[in-house]
Order: structure tokens, then C-alpha cells, then sequence
């Protein structure tokens, strides 16, 4: 099957975004969207992004970093449509942006994003802009408040992404870990996951479950409500098509490269993990023998970021 690559750009001023209605004779008629358009041939992502702003809203662009790409089958009137959106973001612009071919051109605030309707792809889109590209997991701790003390040091150095992880304790001493701690997360603007079962969310205001790879097979269908977020922990392809079939909102695959906590499995190297990640529409962080220094790394491979326990963890 042809795919059609577009070129997908995230305008944003400080903390809005720049969004247009597709028009009544578009396919997704009604849906708000990311300006962009389809790259023509021998052009680059970059070229496309460029020309695009410039005649769909007349301003001049520049500086366009990579966020995410997305495959996605449409259905067209019964006839499979596949793109490949390219989406990258940039606060670089000249001008005002106005609908040049008629559409409805607004910013909205990026909080307002998840209450508009956009074309089914876009959910990815929506979950990388939350996310950031760093995912700490909480090693070891001596009790909770060294447990507070440590997170702290996670939460001042900018982290906005973080999963309660307790082997030792049992549901009711996290879940009171989780209490404790969520107010500081959440002024942070950071968010909280629990490694855990989702039945455990009813019981705090933690932000989302992260299921271990073996829970990913227990369900058929999404086990929590689109108001809080589903990590899914996987390290092959078949556990990322269960991911994605339970509607996981983002995903780590591990181990990336060697790493002391698993030494017995072997480490899938950035090129599997670039060529698996192409085929995944939302959010993938890599996981296993991370450092802070491999971020860029990561993302040119196709990562939202990095998630590590030893290297946020102190
Ligand atoms: N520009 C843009 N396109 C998106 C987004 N999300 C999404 O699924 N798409 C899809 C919809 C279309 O299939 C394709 C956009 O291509 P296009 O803008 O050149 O399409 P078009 O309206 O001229 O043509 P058509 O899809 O109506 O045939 O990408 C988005 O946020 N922005």
C-alpha cells in the first residue's frame, strides 16, 4: 500500500498552540489539526513545514524540531488510506496566522487541546506535548521520607514524568506512598504513575497505571478511562501489538543497551529499537542502560525520551 508522508507542524507561543478547522469538503471535516500538508516529491520534512505555514496561514517558520511520527490507516469511503505524519514543533515564526484558504485558524491554550476533536492519529501528537522526554522510575529508599527526599531532587531537576515503583511494599503502602507525595508532584507539574494494577487508581489521584509486560496479555481492551493515562512496559513486538491493542496511551521498550537490573536479557541496540518504534503511533520511551547524555540519541532514533531508574534516581 502507497503512504502518504505529511509533514505536521506544532506552532506554539509560550503556552499555546496554533490549530486550524478542517473544512467541510476535507476528509476529517470539523476536526481541528495541526497545520501541514503532504511533502511533495523531493522535498524535505523541513521544505514541506515551511511551505505549508507559509500558504496555508502566511507566516514564515523556521527552526522545526522532531516530536513524533505517527502510521495510521484511515478508512476512506471503504478504501484504506496509510500516512505517515511527520510532526515537529517550533516557537519560531514571523508573522500572524490567519486562514488563508478560508479555515478557521485559532491558538488555544495546550490544557484546552484534549476537550477538541481531531482525526484519530492525532491522539499521540496530544500525549507527546504532555509528556517530556524524561521518565524517572524510583529505585531504591530507605523509607518514605527518604523517599520524599529523593523525589524532590527528581521534581527540581525538571522531571515531569514519574512511576511509583515499590517491589517491596504491598497495594496499601504505596498507595500511601502515592498520597503522600502527590501534591508536591503535582504543583511540579509533573505527573505520577503507578506501577501497579488499575483497580488501584480509584483509590488515589495519581495520574496513571504503568502495566509490567506479563499484565499487558491479562486485558482485551483498555482497562482504565481515557481521564488517566495507560503505560505499557513491553520488549518485543509482540507485547508492543498488545500495547497498542489495549489502547496504551505511551510506551517503554527495554533494554535498549545492556543494563545491570536485567542482566540476563539481551539488549535490542538502538537500530531494532528505531525500526520497531516506526511502526508505533504514540509515545516510546527507551528504557535500559540510560543516561542523560543518550537523550538526543534516543530521540533521533525515534524515542519521546529516556527512562531510567539509576541515572534520576539518587
Ligand atoms: N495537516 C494535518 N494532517 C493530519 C493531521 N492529523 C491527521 O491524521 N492528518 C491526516 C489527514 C489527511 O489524511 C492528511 C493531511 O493531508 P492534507 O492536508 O494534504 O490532506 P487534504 O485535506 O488536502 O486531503 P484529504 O485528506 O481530504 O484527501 O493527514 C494533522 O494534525 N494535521
Amino acid at each position: 500500500m502507497d503512504v502518504l508522508d505529511i509533514a505536521v507542524g506544532v506552532l506554539r507561543c509560550e503556552e499555546e498552540i496554533c490549530l486550524s478547522l478542517r473544512q467541510k469538503h476535507q476528509s476529517h471535516a470539523d476536526h481541528w489539526e495541526f497545520p501541514g500538508g503532504k511533502i511533495e516529491a523531493g522535498e524535505s520534512i523541513d521544505e514541506a513545514l515551511k511551505r505549508e505555514f507559509i500558504e496555508e496561514l502566511g507566516v514564515q517558520t523556521d527552526n522545526w524540531q522532531p516530536l513524533i511520527e505517527i502510521p495510521w490507516v484511515y478508512d476512506k469511503k471503504g478504501e484504506e488510506v496509510s500516512v505517515r505524519l511527520h510532526v515537529y514543533q517550533t516557537y519560531d515564526f514571523d508573522g500572524t496566522p490567519h486562514g488563508k484558504e478560508g479555515q478557521l485558524v485559532r491558538w488555544f491554550n495546550q490544557n484546552e487541546l484534549r476537550e477538541l476533536t481531531f482525526p484519530q492519529a492525532n491522539q499521540g501528537i496530544l500525549t507527546a506535548l504532555e509528556l517530556g522526554d524524561r521518565y524517572a522510575i524510583s529505585g531504591r529508599f530507605a523509607d518514605s521520607e527518604d523517599f520524599s527526599a529523593r523525589l524532590d531532587k527528581v521534581l527540581s531537576d525538571g522531571i515531569k514524568l514519574i512511576q511509583l515503583r515499590a517491589k517491596g511494599l504491598d497495594e496499601a503502602e504505596v498507595l500511601k506512598l502515592a498520597q503522600d507525595n502527590i501534591d508536591a508532584i503535582h504543583k511540579a507539574g509533573a505527573k505520577l504513575m503507578l506501577n501497579g494494577t488499575p483497580e488501584w487508581l480509584a483509590q488515589t489521584r495519581a495520574d496513571g497505571i504503568q502495566l509490567a509486560s506479563n499484565q499487558l496479555f491479562e486485558y482485551d481492551s483498555r482497562p482504565i478511562g481515557k481521564d488517566k493515562l495507560l503505560g505499557a512496559s513491553t520488549h518485543n513486538a509482540e507485547e508492543l501489538t498488545q500495547a497498542l491493542k489495549i489502547d496504551a496511551d505511551f510506551i517503554l521498550l527495554s533494554p535498549v543497551l545492556p543494563t545491570a537490573t536485567h542482566p540476563d536479557m539481551d539488549a535490542l541496540g538502538w537500530e531494532a529499537f528505531a525500526e520497531m518504534v516506526k511502526e508505533i503511533p504514540v509515545p516510546v520511551f527507551a528504557l535500559g542502560g540510560m543516561k542523560t547524555e543518550l537523550l538526543n540519541q534516543a530521540k533521533l532514533n525515534g524515542a519521546q525520551g529516556i527512562a531510567a531508574i539509576s541515572e534520576f534516581w539518587k
